[in-house]
């Protein structure tokens, strides 16, 4: 189900707005991540596209029908939280056929569709078991199998891998990812970690401060944040950020001076800085002073000083000492400049 946000804001007390003029439509059949820093709106967003909260103004509407004044089960929506919110008492089995049985389907019906979703969660080994006895892992196939039950128009998980070790949720994200594609249902999936949002999703709401920084795949994201805050909050490791200012005339000749004139804050991706000369990828060198390299598995990082900032390059190639003077290739690709509202000027796709 194709899901729209038309001019959409929230307050929760009349006074201040949590969300401001939400625009955006989320295609059918594909998986959305709502990704952005805690307090920034994303469970609320998640709430008004269930229907459990209404918007304060705008609309909403699914494919074409305006449901803004719709509620949850009107809306026929399967929703998964993060502490998966099964019944303790009910075997797995029962767990999810628990809404057909509310929705009054057939004894026989709905223990074949509730064998049929197991199976296609991979817990059909444990039917008989209770939730109690389950790993986390498998509560939440169980509470994604029991959402999928009602053949929802739309699945929404909220934070659903963030009760698991690290290992099972990387495992869980491909699974989510696996159940969307082979049942095609619409999800929306709310996190604020970038790496499981970066993983499993076709496109990425960046959410901050109750505003859309960006909507767009993971790609275009790092590639071509918008603006400033998607290109600091999308990259492991994080982007360097220096002032304008801190640049003598390295960018003269280079950049444009209309928008060196407009430039208050430049982004430069860790891989952006090389040691060695890449042609005609290079925009220009700059000279830096090493002030700590260290080698780690297969990456090798240092820690530079560049006019008295620091600068983190994952690129070395050479070895180095500390304190030792280093010229770096500052690359045309992961370097980026930005006005003074921080809307990106320079770098990546220009009309992207
Ligand atoms: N029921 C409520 N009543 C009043 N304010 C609320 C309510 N629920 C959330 N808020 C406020 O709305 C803002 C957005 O909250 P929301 O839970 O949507 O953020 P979030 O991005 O999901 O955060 P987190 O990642 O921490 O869960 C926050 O400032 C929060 O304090």
């Amino acid at each position: 189900m194709e899901v729209t946000f038309k001019d959409v804001t929230l307050s929760y007390d009349g006074k201040r707005e949590i969300l401001h003029h939400l625009n955006f439509t989320i295609p059918e059949g594909t998986l959305v991540s709502i990704l952005g820093p805690s307090g920034c709106g994303k469970s609320t967003t998640l709430m008004m596209i269930s229907g459990l909260l209404a918007p304060t103004s705008g609309k909403i509407f699914f494919g074409d029908q305006d449901v803004t004044k719709k509620d949850a089960l009107a809306r026929k929506v399967g929703m998964v939280f993060q502490n998966y919110a099964l019944y303790p008492h009910l075997s797995v089995l029962e767990n999810i056929e628990f809404p057909l049985k509310m929705a009054k389907v057939p004894k026989k019906d709905r223990k074949k569709k509730a064998i049929e979703l197991a199976k296609l969660v991979h817990i059909d080994d444990q039917l008989d078991k209770k939730p109690g006895a389950l790993s986390g892992g498998q509560q939440q196939r169980v509470a994604i199998a029991r959402a999928l039950a009602k053949e929802p128009s739309l699945l929404l998980l909220d934070e659903p891998l963030s009760n698991l070790d690290a290992r099972l949720r990387i495992e869980m994200r491909q699974e989510i990812r696996r159940i969307q594609q082979e049942t095609g249902v619409t999800t929306i999936f709310v996190t604020h970690d970038q790496d499981e949002a970066l993983h499993i999703s076709d496109h990425i709401m960046v959410l901050n401060q109750g505003q859309i920084q960006q909507f767009s795949s993971a790609e275009t994201l790092y590639d071509n944040p918008s603006n400033l805050f998607v290109s600091q909050f999308i990259g492991e490791p994080v982007i360097n950020t220096l002032d304008i200012t801190d640049f003598d005339r390295e960018l003269e000749g280079h950049v444009d001076a209309e928008i060196l004139q407009r430039a208050k804050k430049v982004g430069i991706r860790p891989e952006a800085l090389q040691d060695h000369d890449t042609g005609s990828e290079t925009l220009t060198t700059i000279a830096t002073k090493v002030k700590h390299s260290e080698k780690y598995g297969r990456e090798k990082n240092a820690l530079l000083d560049f006019h008295g900032k620091p600068l983190l390059t994952t690129e070395m190639r050479a070895e180095v000492a500390d304190e030792q003077e280093l010229p770096l290739y500052l690359q045309r690709h992961g370097f980026y400049l930005f006005d003074e509202n921080g809307v990106r000027i320079f770098g990546g796709d220009q009309d992207a």
